[in-house]
């Protein structure tokens, strides 16, 4: 029966969560809540929505860079290989650059080749290719780099730190600053993957929650933590000797500059460590706010730069639709799902509750739908992408906002239930790009149906057309043949 059905999907989505949650963020400290779950948030979804509901709350305007960035972590299990090459501004222009095609040119430690290897890295990734070297250098070089999530930074970083450590020394030698306690763990699991082989060098987090006695000092050889207690723990506490650092990290520096005080917390950290200490700063983006607090961080610096791979919407058939309100457009969908073969499809609405109400009435139809939903914790959500990413469900609705920057490739038809638009109500581009634009490199079809139920959201769509100069289709869902030639 279609009730249970939903039943049955919550319950799976409620269960994956739990597993993906169980991995470390659930024994988080006092700082963060509990794990919330998941049949909650979803049966919360599927109340009949009121006029005053249907507008977007704060919470779903919330733009959380961290979890975004843990969202992106948490669901990739590769690379993301671009064709783009790799820009490089040298300290010394002079210098000779080097790039390695493989792991063996790096002359690692073998115990760190071996867990190179049994990460199942082959060879090492476009910017690992350039930054690697630069890093392992000796003397050892200043580095910032940027490259979108997903292209190995935190591989190569961490690398670097394995190799610039003296395991006989028992002090902490390297220091990685991440924005919030999640992401340090991430970082950290990289760190004990790769280092497997070489037990003898040990790592501790310098994170709200992890109490030390006072008087102690720390013999792990890596901290990992965020800014404000790692500041703590070399300033206050003095668990760390910041004059014995020899590597500084400051990872996801565009996640770290939108949060308040973790600016001034990085940059009296690195203001304690010697002189010759290599500073590495990455970031995913490099806007003037980045660029500026990166040079504060670190000096004399090789830049290296690995541009996204363009979005286009060449390869995209779009189509819009004509409905009065949602149950017309609900009625829409339907048609088109009766007359063409869907292998799976994304569906963005504006608000939770729309799309609550939506994967009521698709499982009620007997769709296997999975529902991303905002109130979701990051681990849930990315449990429930991860399930639809394996087929087991067919449609994914969700707010825009929960998908923001989620790459689901293999989806070839999206669905606006509602056109993006941003906090004024104008067009907002960008997102739409994102939403249904494939890369050259991926270059699939894909079909994108626009539903229009407002003079506002045609104009809305209009706009659209007139910014990517590109004509969308009017497709009459009353009429089955017509419907039938958009997926040939
Ligand atoms: N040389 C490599 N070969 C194969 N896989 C790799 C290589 N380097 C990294 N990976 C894998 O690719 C994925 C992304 O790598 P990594 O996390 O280092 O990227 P990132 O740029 O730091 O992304 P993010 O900012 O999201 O953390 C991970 O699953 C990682 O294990």
């Amino acid at each position: 029966m279609a009730t249970d059905s939903w039943a049955q999907a919550v319950d799976e989505q409620e269960a994956a969560a739990e597993s993906i949650g169980s991995l470390q963020i659930k024994d988080k400290p006092e700082e963060n809540g509990t794990v919330q779950n998941a049949a909650e948030s979803t049966s919360a979804a599927v109340k009949p929505e009121t006029e005053a509901e249907s507008k977007p709350t704060d919470d779903d305007d919330k733009d959380d860079k961290a979890a975004q960035s843990l969202l992106n972590k948490l669901i990739r299990n590769n690379l993301v290989n671009t064709t783009n090459q790799v820009e490089v501004l040298q300290k010394d222009p002079n210098s000779p650059l080097y790039s390695v095609k493989s792991f063996e040119e790096l002359r690692l430690k073998p115990q760190l080749l071996q867990g190179v290897y049994a990460m199942g890295f082959n060879r090492p990734s476009k910017i690992q290719e350039t930054a690697l070297p630069m890093m392992l250098a000796e003397p050892p070089q200043n580095l910032i780099a940027q490259s979108q999530s997903g292209t190995g930074k935190t591989a190569a970083f961490v690398l670097a730190m394995l190799s610039h450590v003296d395991p006989n020394n028992k002090y902490p030698q390297c220091l990685c600053v991440s924005p919030t306690y999640e992401l340090a763990l991430q970082t950290g699991k990289v760190i004990e993957q790769m280092g497997k082989y070489y037990p003898e060098v040990q790592l501790v987090y310098a994170i709200r929650g992890n109490k030390l006695q006072r008087g102690m000092k720390l013999q792990e050889q890596i901290v990992i933590g965020t800014p404000g207690t790692m500041l703590d723990w070399c300033s206050k506490f003095k668990f760390i000797d910041p004059k014995k650092i020899k590597v500084f990290v400051l990872d996801e520096a565009d996640v770290m500059i939108a949060t308040q005080g973790h600016q001034d917390q990085s940059i009296r950290i690195q203001r304690m460590l010697p002189k010759n200490c290599q500073m590495l700063l990455f970031s995913a983006t490099f806007e003037e706010t980045v660029w500026n607090f990166a040079q504060r961080i670190v000096p004399d610096p090789n830049i290296i730069k690995l541009k996204r791979e363009e979005e286009t919407l060449d390869t995209i058939k779009q189509y819009y639709v004509l409905c009065n309100c949602k149950e017309e457009k609900f009625q829409a969908l339907c048609n088109i799902y009766g007359a063409i073969t869907i292998a799976q499809a994304m569906i963005f609405c504006h608000t939770r509750k729309t799309a609550g109400w939506l994967a009521g009435e698709l499982s009620r139809e007997n769709h296997q739908v999975a529902l991303l939903s905002g109130e979701m914790q990051v681990e849930q959500r990315a449990a429930v992408i991860e399930r639809f990413r394996d087929g087991k469900e067919k449609v994914l609705v969700t707010t825009n906002v929960c998908a923001r920057g989620i790459d689901v490739e293999q989806v070839s038809v999206v669905i606006n239930f509602d056109l993006p638009v941003d906090k004024d109500g104008n067009p907002d581009n960008e997102t739409y790009l994102h939403r249904i634009g494939r890369t050259g490199r991926f270059g699939k079809r894909g079909l994108a149906i626009n539903m229009v139920d407002s003079k506002m959201s045609m104009n809305i769509l209009n706009r659209i057309q007139e910014h990517f100069n590109k004509k969308i289709e009017r497709l009459d869902t009353d009429d089955l043949d017509e419907i039938e030639k958009i997926a040939s």
